[in-house]
C-alpha cells in the first residue's frame, strides 16, 4: 500500500459559511464545522477551535463578509455602522495575535470608497477570500526562505503548531519541513508537547506525520536535555505579534527555547508574514498578553488535577527579546539584526 501524504488544511470556505476543521477535536476525532453566525466566529476563536495568528485573521474576515451578507438594509452608513460594530465583536475574541486586527482592517480599508451596501458586500467577500489564497502564497514563501536555513538531515525543534492548520496551508514554522518533505528532505522535528492547551502533541505531530515528516514529540520541561543530546542544530517557531525592533510575542514556552539557544549556540528562527509585523509598537513590552481561564491548567481532560480554589497563572504568550532572535523568516526573505533598521526596509513597504 503506498504512503499517501497530505498537508492538512483547516480552512474552507463554501458559499455562504466557512467550513473549518475543529482543532479542538484533533488528533482523534476529525469534525468540520460550518460558521455562519458571528457568535459562531466569535466562539471559534474563542475557544480555539480555530487557532493560530493568520487563521485566526482569516476567519474573523470571513466572518465579517458572511454574517454582514445577510444584513438587510440599503442604506450605506447604516450599513458601515453594523460593520463596525461586528468588526469591534470579533477583535475582542483574541488580543494577542496581530493578524486579527490586522485582516479585520484591510476589510475596513477595502469598503472606505464604496458607493452601495452592494458593492460593499461583493467587495468584503472579495476581499476575505483574496487574503485567503494570498496567504497560502506566503506560507511557500516561507517555506522555501526556511529551507535555504536549515540544514537537510538536521534535528529541529518547535514549539506549539505554527503548521498548515494555523494558516492556510504550510504554516510559517512548519512550513520549511513540509516543504521538505515535498523535496524529499529529511528533517528531523522535535515537537514540544506545549502545555497547556498541547498544540504539539495534539496537532504538531498530528499535522507533521500527515506529511510524512519524522517527528518526535517531548514534554517542554525536556527541551534543553533533547537540544544537547540529540544534537538539534536550531529552533524555529511562528510568532502572534513581532514589534519594530524585533521583540517576539509566541506561544508561551517560546522565550525558554530563545534562552537555551543562546546557551547551547545554535540558532534560534522566527517564522512569520509581514501581516505579523506591528510596526505601531516599538517594544515587546507593549504586546497585550492573553491570559486564558485556569482550567486549563487546574484540569486534564475535564479531571481535576490541583487541589480546589489553587490560584493559577495562565499566560498564553510570551514575548523573545529580538537580541535572542538570530534571524525572522519572511515570505520577503530573512530579517537580521539590526532589527529595527531591517524590519523598517523590509516590511514598512508591506
Ligand atoms: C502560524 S502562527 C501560530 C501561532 O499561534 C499560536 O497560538 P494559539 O495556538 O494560541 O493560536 C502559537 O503562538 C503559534 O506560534
Amino acid at each position: 500500500m503506498t504512503n499517501t501524504t497530505t498537508i492538512p488544511t483547516s480552512l474552507n470556505f463554501r458559499d455562504d459559511c466557512l467550513e473549518i476543521l475543529n482543532q479542538q477535536k484533533l488528533p482523534h476525532e476529525i469534525e468540520n464545522l460550518k460558521l455562519s453566525s458571528l457568535n459562531e466566529f466569535y466562539d471559534a476563536i474563542v475557544t480555539l477551535k480555530v487557532r493560530g495568528a493568520p487563521a485566526i485573521g482569516i476567519t474573523a474576515a470571513y466572518g465579517l463578509a458572511i454574517t454582514l451578507n445577510h444584513y438587510q438594509t440599503e442604506n450605506l452608513d447604516e450599513f458601515i455602522l453594523k460593520f463596525r460594530e461586528d468588526k469591534e465583536y470579533l477583535f475582542s475574541s483574541r488580543p494577542t495575535a496581530v493578524n486579527l486586527g490586522w485582516a479585520l482592517n484591510s476589510l475596513e480599508k477595502a469598503i472606505e470608497n464604496v458607493q452601495s451596501v452592494n458593492e460593499a458586500k461583493t467587495t468584503l467577500l472579495h476581499t476575505a477570500i483574496q487574503l485567503h489564497t494570498e496567504d497560502e502564497v506566503i506560507c511557500r514563501q516561507i517555506g522555501e526562505h526556511g529551507l535555504e536555513l536549515l540544514k537537510d538531515k538536521s534535528a529541529i525543534m518547535t514549539i506549539c503548531n505554527a503548521g498548515s492548520i494555523a494558516t492556510s496551508k504550510y504554516g510559517t514554522a512548519l512550513a520549511p519541513f513540509h516543504l521538505g518533505s515535498e523535496k524529499g528532505k529529511n528533517f528531523h522535528v522535535y515537537a514540544c508537547e506545549t502545555r497547556p492547551v498541547l498544540q504539539g502533541s495534539r496537532l504538531t505531530t498530528w499535522e507533521l506525520q500527515q506529511s510524512g515528516v519524522n517527528v518526535t514529540l517531548i514534554a517542554d520541561s525536556m527541551a534543553a536535555h533533547t537540544i544537547k543530546e540529540k544534537k538539534v542544530e536550531a529552533v524555529i517557531t511562528g510568532a502572534d505579534r513581532i514589534t519594530a525592533n524585533g521583540d517576539t510575542a509566541n506561544k508561551i514556552g517560546t522565550s525558554m527555547l530563545a534562552i537555551l539557544c543562546r546557551y547551547f549556540k545554535i540558532p534560534f528562527y522566527v517564522a512569520a508574514p509581514s501581516s505579523t509585523f506591528d510596526l505601531t509598537l516599538p517594544a515587546g513590552t507593549s504586546i497585550p498578553i492573553e491570559e486564558r481561564a485556569p482550567e486549563e491548567l487546574t484540569e486534564l481532560n475535564g479531571h481535576k488535577v490541583a487541589p480546589q480554589g489553587t490560584q493559577v497563572y495562565n499566560p498564553a504568550f510570551d514575548v523573545t527579546p529580538h537580541e535572542l532572535i538570530t534571524g525572522i523568516i519572511t515570505e520577503k526573505g530573512v530579517i537580521y539584526p539590526s532589527y529595527e533598521e531591517n524590519i523598517a526596509s523590509m516590511i514598512s513597504g508591506k
